[in-house]
């Protein structure tokens, strides 16, 4: 199961970003290129575990929208895009995103009150970025249903179900200097 997922991740190179070693892979990076039969083995594996009787898939920029996108086409469920600049929009929502390696704002339009929403993304490491966007989504009255995270490296979801949050991941890794691997 998740075969080309799991050996493409075997392969990812390592790049340095301060103390974090950042693993580089198609579904995390879009880099080198990112194959139609990965991101459909992955979207088929989310469809077949996710809740998707939600009014909305929503995603964060950047690496969320690839799989967003295969989903919407796969679903017909239309998409919103957390976004990493304000358009300055009524009812716009700003948050504060915080990882391993950056700092910066996100910036939510047009989810409101009673949307049953659910929330892909590529890759979570520390948690903060998504704790902070479901807080949000919850502070607007939106219902999420499910998050699905394909890559999970680090602490954070550990961290985040103590905290009462649910994430599920389709993989969990170990990154170090020498690359990838997978935990079982
Ligand atoms: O669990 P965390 O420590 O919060 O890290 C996870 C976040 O990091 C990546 O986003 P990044 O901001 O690097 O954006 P990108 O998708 O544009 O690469 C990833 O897409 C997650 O949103
Ligand atoms: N591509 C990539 N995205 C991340 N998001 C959080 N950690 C990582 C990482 O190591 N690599």
């Amino acid at each position: 199961m998740l075969e080309k997922l799991h050996d493409s991740l075997l392969k990812a190179p390592i790049v340095h970003r301060g103390e974090y070693h950042y693993f580089i892979h198609p579904i995390s990076d879009g880099v080198p290129f990112l194959e139609p039969e990965l991101l459909d083995e992955i979207t088929e594996h989310i469809m077949e575990i996710a809740d998707t009787d939600v009014d909305r898939i929503v995603a964060i920029e950047a690496m969320g929208i690839p799989l967003a996108t295969a989903l919407s086409l796969k679903t017909g469920i239309p998409f919103s895009i957390i976004r990493k600049r304000p358009y300055e929009l009524d009812g716009e929502v700003i948050l504060s995103q915080k990882t391993g390696y950056s700092k910066g704002e996100l910036f939510i339009n047009a989810i409101k009150k009673g949307d049953r929403v659910l929330i892909v993304d590529d890759v979570i490491s520390t948690g903060g970025t998504l704790m902070a966007l479901i807080s949000a989504l919850k502070e607007i009255g939106a219902e999420v249903s499910d998050t699905i995270v394909v890559i999970e490296r680090g602490e954070g979801v550990a961290g985040m179900r103590e905290l009462g949050f649910d994430v599920r991941t389709l993989v969990r890794i170990n990154v170090d200097e020498n690359g990838v691997s997978i935990e079982e």
